[in-house]
């Protein structure tokens, strides 16, 4: 098994919707549906940075008001703002290519760069460490993440001519520094060059102990390999962290009231689009490789599909909402669980779509227009005190798709690798069992609770209901309330957690079962 990534390519740009860590389904697949590939496993796979050189490639839009930053320019002040200033590395580089006049090779090459110098941040520190004598400290935080930047080029990106690579970060380094910095650059990525076979041949197998071998392999910080093998053991957190590092594909939730998954995928087909059937969620989801922008699909304006991840799509299903239900979607923001919710009450009945940022609510709004949705009603307010507004006992169906740690999308935002601690996550555990007290409040007799999260830390998830279930005795999970259809695919594939034998009515979706985002779905009923 290779410590690097193994196949695919990343698509640059766009996906409308979500924010934030730990929103679910948020999108860098995407926009321009550019070029640039990786290595197909470092070390020693096949993969392709069309787009290598400086500047613009063949095909860039034209006229433009002002010159484009070159894809390594573009793609190295992203890195900067994420690492120095906590920006979201999908919306960062979402703004930045959308403005840029970058052509498709090279917005393929600056996605590329940005999401492999994050994901890959700890291997490739682990090497400036042996060429930077005076360590890291002393240097500005734009130097360091070109240092990153440039030897991700030259051991993870083949057919980037090593030349190039060097010599970009050296005149990015004149330009932006002075003779100093670039002459600093310069010798490091030589020393680098001069030691590559090396470093791409390095599967740390001689290091001993297992989870910093781990670690430095795949790129992951040790705490997080650690808990990963103490919970699912070595062979399942190694293909984890392997899912992680490599890229996203696109899926859209199509539209049942408008059209079916078949005919939506001929019609997506006949388009040109490598499209096919989900395996997580057939019912529903189409795939689409190197789809570029769906958002730009006919159907897309014209509310046939949305833009979801599979995973995602099996919450709404999981709740199984029927027409003339009352639902709440305690944090719905923006909208997508609602709005398949609407959509499998076939428009009948009432979904309170609630965030806690009032600016959300137009994205929710929004949504439902696009899907000709008339009974999504947006309202804002923290849901730890929705109990307050809404009579007790009153809805069928609530649904907490709770803010999380977002461990389950490090695909999408590989950032959640360095940003996250295990404080945070305790963090956020404390406020997710603050949303459940309130959430179940409103739940009828006989009622549902959905609880998910876009995360796979225990503590979010089967330990989280496990203590919610013991403090309120009248509630129970419920595994005869999933739909067959829903469960169907998921055994087939053999998703451990959702086998006949062990199903509890919780799910615990890995990133390697179907590729998509890392959930934890849990269907409650009470009593
Ligand atoms: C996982 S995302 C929800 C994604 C959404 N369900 C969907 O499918 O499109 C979590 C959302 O929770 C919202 N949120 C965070 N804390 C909240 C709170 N205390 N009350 C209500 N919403 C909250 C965030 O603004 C964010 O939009």
């Amino acid at each position: 098994m290779s410590g690097g990534p193994r196949s695919g390519r990343r698509e640059p740009g766009a996906t409308p919707g979500k924010a934030g860590v730990g929103s679910g389904s948020a999108g860098r697949q995407g926009a321009a549906g550019g070029t640039a590939r990786r290595r197909g496993g470092a070390p020693g796979g096949k993969g392709a940075a069309p787009g290598a050189g400086p500047g613009r490639g063949p095909g860039a839009s034209a006229p433009r008001a002002r010159q484009p930053r070159s894809a390594r320019e573009l793609a190295l002040d992203a890195l900067v703002r994420v690492s120095r200033d906590g920006a979201y590395s999908n919306l960062q580089l979402n703004a930045a290519l959308q403005e840029s006049g970058l052509s498709r090779a090279d917005a393929g090459l600056a996605t590329e760069l940005v999401y492999g110098t994050l994901q890959r941040r700890l291997t490739l520190d682990h090497w400036l460490q042996q060429f930077i004598t005076k360590g890291f400290a002393k240097l500005e935080p734009w130097v360091l993440s070109l240092l990153r930047m440039s030897l991700y080029q030259l051991v993870y990106l083949d057919r980037v001519p090593a030349h190039a690579a060097v010599n970009e970060a050296v005149n990015i380094g004149r330009r932006r520094g002075h003779a100093g910095i670039s002459s600093m650059l310069n010798g490091v990525l030589r020393n680098a060059v001069r030691q590559l076979p090396q470093l791409k041949a390095e599967t740390f197998a001689g290091e001993t102990n297992e989870v910093r071998r781990l670690s430095l392999r795949h790129s992951y910080p040790e705490w997080l390999v650690g808990r990963w093998i103490s919970a699912y053991g070595v062979e399942t957190a190694e293909a984890m962290m392997e899912s992680g590092n490599e890229p996203p594909h696109s899926s859209l939730r199509i539209n049942r009231l408008r059209t079916s998954p078949e005919q939506a995928l001929l019609q997506l087909q006949q388009a040109g689009l490598n499209a096919r059937l989900s395996d997580a969620a057939p019912w529903a989801g189409v795939v689409v490789a190197r789809g570029g922008n769906l958002a730009g699909t006919d159907g897309y304006t014209e509310g046939l599909w949305s833009i979801q991840d599979e995973s995602s799509m099996i919450v709404a299903a999981a709740a199984d909402p029927r027409p003339g239900f009352r639902v709440l979607d305690c944090c719905a923001a923006p909208g997508g669980k609602s709005a398949h919710m609407a959509e499998l009450m076939e428009g009948k009945g009432e979904i309170i779509a609630n965030d806690l940022h009032p600016h959300k609510q137009a994205l929710v709004e929004s949504q439902a227009a696009r899907l000709g949705l008339s009974n999504i009603q947006a309202v804002s307010g923290d849901a730890a005190e929705l109990a307050e507004h809404f009579a007790l006992a009153s809805f069928d169906l609530v649904l907490l798709d709770a803010p999380c740690s977002g461990l389950g999308v490090i695909r999408r935002k590989p950032e959640i690798k360095w940003t996250k601690t295990p404080d945070d996550i305790e963090a956020i555990a404390a406020i997710q069992e603050r949303l459940l007290d309130s959430a179940s409040c409103l739940v009828k007799p006989g009622g549902t609770l959905l609880y998910s999260t876009c995360t796979i830390a225990e503590e979010e998830n089967g330990k989280q209901i496990a203590d919610f279930l013991a403090k309120h005795p009248d509630f129970s999970l419920d595994p005869e309330g999933w739909p067959a259809e829903v469960l169907e695919p998921l055994r087939s594939a053999g998703v451990e957690s959702a086998s006949a034998d062990h199903f509890d009515g919780a799910l615990q979706l890995l990133p390697q079962h179907f590729g998509s985002d890392g959930f934890y779905i849990a269907r409650l009923k009470r009593i």
